[in-house]
Order: C-alpha cells, then structure tokens, then sequence
C-alpha cells in the first residue's frame, strides 16, 4: 500500500522512489561510485559481493553490494552534465554520504599516458548544469581526505596516478577541438578550446567532473573523482581496451573508500576514548 502522497510536478517520487533512478528507500549505500557507461556497471559487478541488481532506467544503472565487507553503491551518470546532477540529486535524497566519480578523460599533456590515472584536485570548465550549484568564479575542489585517499590506494596498488585538474566541457566534438566531417564538409578547427584549457591549468578533459563536485558540495557530499586516462590529446593515443583501466578505477575508489571510512571512525574512536 502506498504510504506516501501521490507524485506532483514539483516532487514527482512514489513512496520516496525518484522519477529516475531505479531505485528506493533502503537501496543505495553511503558510499557510491559513479562511472558514466552504464554497460561499465555491469562489467564491475563481479568485483562486488552480496549484490543486488537494482535495475536500470535511462542512463541509470545501478547495483548494491559489498567490497571487502564494505557497502557499495555503483549507479551510472550517462555523458555529461544534465543526467550526472539528477543521478547525484537522486542519490543524495537517498542518503548517499560519499560519492566518487570513476570515469574516463582525455589527457592534455603527454605525461599522462593512455591507462593512467589522475586524482582530480579541482574541477574547471564551462558545464551548464554546474552553474546552477556554483558561482562560475568558484573553485570546484575535490574533498581533500579521499582526493588524498585515492592517490595513496593508487601508489599502494602499484598505479601510474597523478594529483590535477580537469576541465569539463559539454561537448564531445567541437567543445573538445574534435574534426567533424559530414558529406565532405569539414567544420573548421583551430584547437583554442583545448589550448583554453590548458592555459587555465587544466591536464585533461571529461564532461563530468565539474558537475559531480559542484552539486555534490551545495548538497554536502564529500564528492571526489578518479579519471581513467582512455585518450591522450598531446599524443594522439586512444585506449582501445579499457576494461582492465576500469576494474582499476573501481579498486583503487573502493580502497580508498574503506581506508578513509576506517580513518574517520578510528579518529571518532580515539575521539570517544580520549573523553571517557
Ligand atoms: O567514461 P565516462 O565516465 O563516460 O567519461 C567520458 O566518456 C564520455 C565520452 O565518451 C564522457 O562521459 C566523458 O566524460
Ligand atoms: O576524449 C575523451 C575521452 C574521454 N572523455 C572525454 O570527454 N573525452
């Protein structure tokens, strides 16, 4: 029987199920990860036990489970801003805690090559949806325990990661200096997208990561992200077989995850015994 109000247009949830994730009260971890591919959420699903198979709706793929005995969440963005601010929305309401981007980026420099990984300190770039969570002038930082988190599982797992910045565009093509040709007809390019970017500091490229740690911050998450380097920009390299770089985005957050889960409560614990 239903408990709750019926859905209206300003708050369209079904007994506290949101419009659209597919998934309710109870279901979603403190802890989650957010790839973008929701075929990725699939592929990951064995390296979790104990799981459950939320389902998918839209870009929305979503299961539960444990690592190492750890609740875990996985539950897809899809590409780019507007689906990654409902997917983070949704699964705040539900009472997720921490969240981790583990996506892919095209690097801008030729240091970080394709299989690498980059632990984003601060977020740049020009999303649409971020706007509406920050001022444009704000820095967008990662939460600085896991950002710190995710660099030390990457070193301890014997990972080629790096501490930067990567700049979100809302676009894949033109908005990432990309050759369009159609009938013959190529649109012209003079790379300053790119070159913007890296001017402003930035050492990669994803369509993401501006909007996870935005919205994650106005809503009080601790957000962090993990990119997986699938394109080299400077070098013109391409990652053709990804899956071994995405079982690695997945162990290197869920470590993460639990070592600075188990941080905060030993600090607690101290804490606790320090005042008794
Ligand atoms: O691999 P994911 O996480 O989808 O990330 C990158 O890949 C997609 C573009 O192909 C965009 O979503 C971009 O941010
Ligand atoms: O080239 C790429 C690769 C991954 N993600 C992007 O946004 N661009």
């Amino acid at each position: 029987m239903s408990t709750n109000a019926p859905p209206t247009a300003l708050k369209p949830h079904v007994d506290g199920r949101p419009p659209h994730l597919p998934c309710g009260p109870g279901d979603v971890a403190q802890d989650v990860l957010i790839p973008g591919d929701p075929d990725r959420v699939g592929l990951l699903t064995d390296m979790l036990e104990d799981v459950v198979d939320l389902g998918r709706r839209r870009e929305f793929a979503m299961v539960s489970g444990r690592y190492k005995g750890h609740p875990i969440t996985i539950c897809s963005s899809g590409i780019g801003g507007p689906s990654t601010e409902i997917a983070l929305v949704e699964l705040a309401m539900l009472g997720a805690k921490r969240v981790v981007r583990i996506g892919g980026t095209a690097s801008l420099v030729a240091a970080m090559p394709v299989g690498s990984f980059l632990c984003v300190d601060e977020a740049i770039g020009s999303s649409g949806a971020a706007r509406f969570y920050c001022a444009p002038d704000a820095k967008t930082r990662a939460d600085p325990e896991l950002r710190t988190a995710l660099l030390e599982a990457a070193q301890a797992a014997g990972f080629t990661a790096r501490v930067g910045t990567v700049a979100t565009s809302d676009s894949y093509y033109l908005g990432q200096d990309r050759p369009i040709e159609v009938n013959g007809v190529a649109m012209p390019l003079d790379g300053s997208v790119l070159e913007g970017f890296r001017k402003a500091g930035a050492h990669s490229v994803d369509m993401e990561s501006q909007v996870v740690l935005s919205v994650g911050k106005r809503l009080g998450l601790k957000a962090a992200c993990l990119l997986g380097v699938h394109a080299n920009r400077a070098t013109n390299e391409w990652l053709t077989d990804y899956e071994a770089t995405q079982r690695g985005l997945f162990t290197i957050a869920s470590q993460a995850l639990i070592a600075s889960f188990s941080e905060s409560s030993n600090e607690k614990e101290t804490e606790h015994v320090r005042q008794t």
